[in-house]
């Protein structure tokens, strides 16, 4: 939770920027786009996230006087006079993003950063890792909200985590692809997330029976408590048991909220639960349903029949195990020219997924007459901005064949000004507008663009000015390579 992130870099970085330096092109101005190339979990849309974190990290990007004096200690030996540089450094660029709930998919910008190389180069790193891993777990989460969209979903993963960040903007991206709450109490006062607790096994062990362990905590927290029923015998013990509990509870006028079940088959588990629970006249007690769950485990149980309410979701959720990386890359698109024009620039692959699209580019989503998003269009800023009732043409950049004009249209722009000259001028919004602009986004697509199972492929397509442009680099690199 550490702010002060200005060696949250890699060293590369670092070097390149005291290469420039010394070479005398620090200042030179560059324009770079962060976006990944295939979406996570074979889904058809990828949730942007991790914009709060960085346009924390810009604002407060800063080397301090200890981060100076550790790199004098570096074997690079970096002049003395670019250290005391560094220590009036501050990020003095332009950022445009996704909003934070975005669906957002390959090959088009989602962070765009210009300043001199120099600030844009540094930032490369603390961007991708922020945008990467939060944008993955709301995609997770996103997945998981869509086959249970009727139950509550609780957030369970802290303690599985890739250690204590991860777990705390995790929990964020889980909430804002669609989960209910968290366990993490961190993350609910760091950004007013919902928090919910049962408790843990322990708990019933370290009494001499389970119906005082039940009937104790129960005593405490009257209000709403779930009971963990698995501890020793889930139909036998654990249900008969927390019925017990109810009851005294409803004696004194209050209610019990659930019970837990977190091991053995969920289904029959839950199914023969629910019947216990509606025979003693308790239909109110919710069942949840733990363990190593994830979106396809909870869709299975869905289909036997499984009598739960809400699931609790750790491990799975938390550290997108499926799929640990999104995989998003940053990309340097222009360059300012030693005589000060900006020059598109291109990095040449093999495999032509991988050839990235020179020059800075705007991304807006065409949506229908219907109200229906069409395809995202990538064109530069200096291009007419495609308007309602104009005609644009549509085609794709990898089978350019594949085109058609549309006419009647909304074009929304998708990339937001965050920081202008290095002022944040971007109102973070609060996380609850995310979620809501995130279910809006949801409402923009079609279902077959939003299944889980081999969605229809979401079209990206390049405005004719970008697409010529970039087969124009593409053909004076292979020009250079046969001289
Ligand atoms: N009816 C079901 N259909 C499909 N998957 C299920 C069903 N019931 C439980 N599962 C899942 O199967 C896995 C069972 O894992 P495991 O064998 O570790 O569970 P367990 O019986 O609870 O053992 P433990 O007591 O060690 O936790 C979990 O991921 C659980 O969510
Ligand atoms: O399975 P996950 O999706 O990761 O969800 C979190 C798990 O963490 C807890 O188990 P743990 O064994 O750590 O603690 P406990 O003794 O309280 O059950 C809880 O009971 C869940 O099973
Ligand atoms: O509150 C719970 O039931 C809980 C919290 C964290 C992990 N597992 C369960």
């Amino acid at each position: 939770m550490r702010r002060e992130l200005a060696l949250h870099t890699d060293k590369y970085q670092i070097n390149m920027m005291y290469a420039h330096w010394v070479n005398g092109t620090h200042k030179r101005k560059a324009v770079f786009e962060a976006y990944f190339r295939k979406l996570p979990f074979g889904n058809g849309f990828a949730v942007f996230a991790g914009l709060e974190r960085i346009a924390q990290y810009i604002s407060d990007l800063r080397f301090t006087e200890d981060d100076v004096r550790y790199l004098s200690e570096q074997e690079e030996n970096y002049a003395p006079a670019f250290l005391e540089e560094l220590l009036q450094f501050h990020f003095q660029g332009s950022i445009h993003s996704m909003k934070e709930g975005a669906l957002v998919f390959p090959d088009e910008p989602l962070v765009r950063v210009e300043g001199s190389i120099m600030e844009a180069q540094l930032v490369e790193t603390a961007i991708l890792n922020f945008m990467n891993y939060q944008t993955l777990i709301a995609t997770k989460a996103s997945r998981i909200k869509q086959v249970a969209p009727g139950d509550t979903l609780l957030e369970f993963g802290t303690r599985r985590a890739q250690e204590a960040d991860a777990a705390v903007w995790g929990a964020r991206a889980a909430y804002i692809g669609g989960f209910h709450a968290t366990s993490n109490m961190l993350a609910g006062r760091m950004f007013g997330i919902p928090t919910k607790g049962t408790h843990a096994h322990s708990w019933v062990q370290s009494f001499a029976s389970e119906q005082e362990a039940f009937d104790a905590y129960a005593k405490v927290m009257p209000d709403g408590v779930t009971l963990l029923v698995d501890t020793f015998d889930t139909l036998r013990s654990g249900v008969p048991h927390a019925i017990n509990t109810a009851k005294k509870l409803e004696a004194q006028g209050k209610r019990m909220n659930g019970i837990r079940l977190d091991s053995g088959d969920l289904a029959y588990l839950s199914i023969q639960a629910r019947k216990m629970l509606d025979e003693a006249g308790l239909d109110y007690v919710k069942i949840v349903a733990s363990n190593d769950l994830d979106e396809n485990t909870i869709m299975d149980l869905k289909l036997q029949g499984a009598a739960i309410d809400t699931w609790g979701v750790g491990t799975q959720l938390i550290t997108a195990s499926d799929q640990p990386s999104l995989g998003g890359v940053y990309k340097l698109v222009e360059i300012e020219s030693p005589t000060g024009e900006m020059i598109p620039t291109i990095k040449i692959s093999s495999n032509p997924e991988k050839v990235s699209t020179p020059g800075k580019k705007e991304v807006f989503r065409i949506v229908g007459t219907n109200g229906k998003a069409m395809a995202d269009y990538i064109s530069f800023p200096e291009e007419e901005t495609p308007r309602s009732g104009g005609r644009i043409k549509l085609f794709n950049p990898l089978h350019p064949y594949l085109r058609k004009n549309v006419d009647k249209y909304e074009a929304l722009p998708m990339l937001e000004p965050i920081f202008v000259n290095g002022f944040q001028v971007y109102k973070l919004p609060a996380l609850d507008e995310i979620r809501s602009y995130h279910q809006e986004q949801l409402d923009l697509f079609w279902p077959e663009y939003l299944r889980k199972l081999n969605p229809e492929v979401y079209r990206v397509n390049l405005s004719e000015k970008v697409w010529t442009r970039k087969q124009e680099l593409i053909a004076e690199h292979m020009q250079q390579d046969v001289e």
